[in-house]
């Protein structure tokens, strides 16, 4: 992608400002941790791998700033901005995933001068982004070999660059495939209330000349039942030990069309996004955002003052409507707590 979703320099993190695409190009200036939750809790930056890596970039500058702090000070200022970070929003693993890394490398290094702590730091969080993008390339590698010639295929939210540190999951799939020449084609759900399809799936796939056609998520339905679709590709926010998916609201129907009408439905996600403390998706919470995001678009009111709302952002799908898993480790097709298992063995 053209525009980086993510650098750190100058001791701030940049992240691209994804409320304002595809119109606006600008980037959000992160100068200490504070301004790292914010970002993640306003959507600044979003998507599972990359509010990890945005949030260990924030751990970082918390360790900056408390850095020259007597040990005693020095861990408990850590750990309330370790909190701070993992509450800024509850369903994407990646978040706590991430943090809990960097947490448990500065505890562990308090001793240390100021200079050899933030390094160890500084390492470990360039570490979380550059690995994300190795292991993207390399999920995409493995989920373009279930993709045929001429295929069609429907993707919802946004699970590209824009959600990674770069080349995406579900989006990952889709480039290679493009890019090895399969000659494929993209529907892309707008994806309310957030509508990061329209503006930044879009965005994302026409910047890199992949034939997509934007639709409304009711569409979706219609293409299934005609055949138009060959097979259905998102991201994932957490997956559960039995392969159980949160995704964004919306999967789980796509999931449940799928399975009805036999178009095969993969999750693109890293090992990372695998929670196999959670032993089903039952046990994922599920961020409720704001009731904002459903009466406004735009900052426009579109439904009566102080209608009641329900916004739900992420959905279950059962690991039973989930025909393959695709990660950088490989794909676990029709998978469940014993394909997921094997995914973790040496
Ligand atoms: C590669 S993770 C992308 C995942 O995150 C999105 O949610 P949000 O935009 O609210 O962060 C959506 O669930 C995508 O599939």
């Amino acid at each position: 992608m053209k525009n980086e979703t993510m650098y750190f320099e100058n001791n701030k993190l940049k992240l691209i400002d994804q409320r304002k695409l595809p119109l606006q190009i600008e980037y959000f200036s992160c100068k200490n941790y504070h301004d790292a939750e914010f970002a993640i809790s306003e959507m600044v930056v979003r998507g599972a791998p990359a509010i990890g890596a945005a949030a260990a970039y924030g751990f970082y500058l918390a360790a900056l700033e408390f850095a020259g702090l007597p040990e005693e000070e020095l861990e408990k200022e850590l750990k309330k901005a370790a909190d701070k970070l993992i509450a800024a929003r509850p369903t994407a693993v990646n978040l706590s995933w991430a943090v809990e890394q960097l947490l448990d490398l500065a505890l562990a290094n308090l001793n240390k001068s100021e200079e050899e702590l933030l390094a160890i730091l500084k390492d470990k969080a360039d570490q979380i982004a550059d690995s994300d993008r190795k292991i993207n390339k390399k999920m995409a590698e493995n989920g373009n070999k279930l993709i045929k010639e001429n295929a069609v295929i429907l993707t919802h939210c946004n699970a590209g660059s824009l959600a990674t540190v770069d080349y995406g999951t579900a989006l990952g799939v889709i480039r290679e495939a493009h890019f090895t020449k399969k000659n494929i084609k993209v529907f892309a759900d707008e994806t309310r209330p957030r509508l990061q399809g329209a503006r930044l799936t879009a965005f994302e796939l026409m910047e890199e000349g992949i034939d997509v056609t934007l639709i409304a998520d009711s569409t979706a339905a219609t293409l299934i039942r005609d055949g138009k679709i060959d097979y259905i590709i998102t991201g994932a926010d957490r997956i559960a030990a039995n392969g159980d998916t949160a995704n964004k609201i919306g999967t789980f129907m796509l999931s449940e069309l799928a399975k009805n009408f036999a178009v095969p439905f993969y999750v693109a996600a890293p090992l990372s996004t695998i929670d196999r403390k959670l032993a089903s998706g039952s046990l994922i919470e599920i961020e409720e955002r704001d009731s904002e995001e459903i009466t406004q678009i735009e900052g426009v009111q579109i439904a009566p003052e102080n209608v009641k709302v329900y916004n739900p952002a992420f959905d279950i799908t059962p690991a039973e409507n989930i025909d393959a898993i695709i990660t950088e480790k490989g794909i676990v097709k029709n998978p469940d707590k014993k394909s997921i298992a094997e995914l973790f063995q040496v």
